[in-house]
């Protein structure tokens, strides 16, 4: 908001009114002597002032304000005889406000570098409420209109492209040729309408290639009013008549109307919603930006301060005091042509997409540098996985490796079970010694030597041909450990003699015999043997042994079986003993025959039983030797690999599970 600025300029009294002169002026204020009433004003020229001084106080900076697109408003206000032409247009000798503005508005264009300016100037007269262009003579009566690009004009008033101060002066001059101009008996050139001195400035930013993409072509457009005013006046005292007197009539109306604008403005009737007579007179439509509007303006109130126009002085100053009460809105004038608009979008455009894509590039350079840092993140565990992957084949091959020791180890142990089981087969003499040894009595010397080496459907009883599996048991513990087989049983007792020659071997030498495979304890030769160890060899000798006893009775059962049935039927087969043998059959045929039957049976039970044994023994050898790989590892763990490896190297069998064992009957 800018205030109106008002100054006031007293113009030179003769001597005899400086005498008289009611008034008093201090600095900025002025006092009527006789009354209390004081004015104040932004500054106060007093009748010796110049008028260069007048217009380098405020003008000066409006018409500087002007280049820079502001609207810009000067005019004198005052009663006849002022001196508001002097003050406006001046003299040769003094040259008034306009034309002093006009040098200056082309020296200050002047510095202005880097701007282009298109100036045009107009000159009208309000006249008897009508406005004419003083320019352009023909055009009278012109009228006001009003529009949203050019807002308050005048249709039809000529404008003249300038370019020179003196340019503007000799329109200035033409103009001034036409101006209605009487004499009156207070002013011999009393002007006889209001004078408005328009220059137009439009100014736009220097481009050396006006159709580069940096280049703006907004213009700025603003109106200097210079405005002399016709003086109020009193056709009492100016003698007017006729047509003077009905030119000051409307001199008054409009100047009245003038001061009403003003009055309504200073008391805020505009910002409260108030009417603002502006259209009441020619004078405050085309005023009307200058007065609360888009404008700075300022007053020059021209007074007289002689004694007999105190009452016309103190209502110019009542005037000029309510007008310092007036506030405008002050913003540059810019307009925009199509082609600037487009342009200046466009430059818009180009500016939000520069900040649009630096924007988006920090966002994608974000957004990569995230990308990256999940890839090293996914290398570094790809990394992480693959050392675990390394490790774990090599704990893999470990394991594999282990294992495949064991499975030797376990492969050992069995072949070391089988071959002392083939062992077994093998020293079939000695089995067949050891039968020897027990034989069942003294069959006579003739019959023996005539046995058959084979019986058809006998011998296999005697003689069965067994697979390996089917073979014998375990050997002795001990024997095992020692990979010794050569203490098997060497001596049979039989003592026992049946009841026909033939003696089933006595219970006590079986028990002799087994005693005998039972080995005594090596505890000392196993080193560091565990307990557990030394618990299994121990349930594995005494399996043994109940094995080994079984097995001995049934083969003695079998041995005195057979041999009572060989005697039998070489009874029979025998022509040079038919005789005899028919005796013996006679007397045992009934009971041999029943025996017979029964050894038949208990062969094939001992057959059954045979099998089952060798099933368990089967299952008793998987688990010992599951067990003994469970020992073999609590050996590692408690550091017994020595006695470990003296155990192994030394063909130590697994040993049996002792309930298959007891199984056996
Ligand atoms: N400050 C001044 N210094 C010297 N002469 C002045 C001064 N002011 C006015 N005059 C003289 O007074 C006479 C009248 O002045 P001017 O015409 O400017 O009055 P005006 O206010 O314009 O009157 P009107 O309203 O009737 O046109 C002129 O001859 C002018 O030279």
């Amino acid at each position: 908001m800018e205030r109106i600025n008002v100054a006031v300029r007293a113009r030179p009294l003769s001597p005899e009114d400086v005498k008289t002169s009611p008034w008093k002026i201090s600095a900025n204020s002025i006092v009527f002597s006789n009354s209390s009433t004081k004015f104040e004003f932004d500054r106060i020229f007093r009748e010796d002032c110049r008028t260069v001084d007048v217009y380098e106080s405020r003008t000066k900076a409006i018409v500087s304000a002007a280049i820079g697109g502001f609207n810009g408003t000067v005019f004198a206000y005052g009663q006849t005889n002022s001196g508001k032409t002097h003050t406006m247009r001046g003299s040769s000798v003094e040259p008034g406000v306009i034309p002093l503005a006009v040098h200056d508005l082309f020296d200050m264009i002047q510095q202005e570098i880097d701007r282009e300016f298109l100036l045009r100037m107009s000159y009208m007269e309000i006249y008897n409420e009508e406005i004419n262009d003083l320019l352009a003579p023909e055009h009278r009566k012109l009228q006001i209109h009003e529009s949203i690009e050019r807002g308050i004009f005048v249709a039809g008033l000529k404008e003249e492209i300038v370019s020179s101060p003196q340019q503007v002066l000799e329109f200035m001059e033409f103009g001034e040729a036409h101006r209605h101009i009487g004499e009156t008996n207070m002013n011999l050139h009393s002007s006889r309408s209001h004078t408005i001195f328009r220059m137009i400035i439009e100014s736009r930013d220097k481009v050396e290639d006006e159709y580069a993409e940096s280049s703006c072509d907004a213009v700025r457009v603003s109106v200097l009013n210079l405005v002399d005013l016709a003086g109020s006046e009193r056709a009492a005292k100016t003698g007017a008549e006729g047509v003077r007197l009905k030119e000051g009539s409307h001199i008054n109306k409009s100047l009245m109307t003038l001061g009403t604008v003003i009055k309504k403005l200073s008391e805020g009737a505009e910002s409260q919603g108030g009417h603002v007579p502006y259209r009441d007179s020619k004078l405050t439509r085309i005023l009307q930006p200058a007065l609360g509007g888009n404008a700075n303006t300022a007053i020059i109130c021209n007074i007289t301060l002689a004694q007999i126009h105190a009452d016309e002085t103190k209502s110019s100053l009542q005037f000029a005091s309510r007008a310092l009460r007036v506030t405008n809105c002050v913003h540059v004038n810019e307009i925009l042509t199509d082609a600037a608009l487009l342009k200046r979008q466009k430059k818009e455009i180009e500016e939000l997409r520069a900040k649009l894509q630096g924007s988006h590039s920090d966002h994608l350079g974000e957004e990569i540098l995230n990308l990256r840092n999940t890839l090293l993140q996914s290398e570094l565990e790809r990394e992480r996985i693959a050392l675990e992957l390394e490790e774990e084949k090599k704990a893999q091959a470990e394991r594999d490796k282990m294992l495949l020791v064991q499975a030797k180890k376990i492969q050992n142990l069995s072949s070391m079970v089988l071959s002392s089981n083939r062992d077994e087969v093998t020293d079939h003499r000695k089995k067949d010694k050891r039968r020897d040894t027990w034989c069942p009595g003294r069959l006579p010397e003739k019959m023996v030597n005539k046995l058959p080496s084979t019986i058809p459907g006998q011998a296999s009883a005697v003689k069965p041909v067994k697979s390996d599996r089917e073979r014998g048991p375990l050997l002795p513990f001990e024997e095992l450990v020692n990979d010794s087989t050569s203490n098997v049983i060497k001596e049979r007792d039989c003592n026992s003699v049946g009841p026909n020659g033939f003696g089933l071997p006595n219970p006590r030498s079986l028990i002799h015999v087994t005693s005998r495979k039972k080995a005594p304890a090596r505890k000392k030769s196993l080193p560091a043997e565990s307990a557990e160890l030394t618990e299994l060899r121990e349930e594995y000798e005494n399996l043994l042994i109940q094995f080994e006893t079984q097995r001995t009775r049934s083969e003695i059962e079998i041995d005195y079986l057979t041999r009572r049935l060989v005697k039998a039927n070489y009874a029979f087969d025998t022509d040079e003993k038919a005789i005899e043998l028919s005796t013996i059959e006679k007397e045992n045929e009934p009971e041999a025959s029943l025996v017979i039957k029964q050894l038949q049976e208990k062969i094939s039970m001992l057959e059954m039983e045979r099998s089952l044994s060798l099933q368990n023994l089967e299952s008793a050898t998987a688990l010992e030797t599951e067990k003994n790989m469970h020992a073999s590892n609590k050996q590692e763990e408690v550091g017994l690999h020595e006695s470990l490896d003296f155990f192994f190297s030394d063909n130590t069998p697994k040993l049996c599970s002792k309930t298959s064992l007891l199984d056996l009957p």
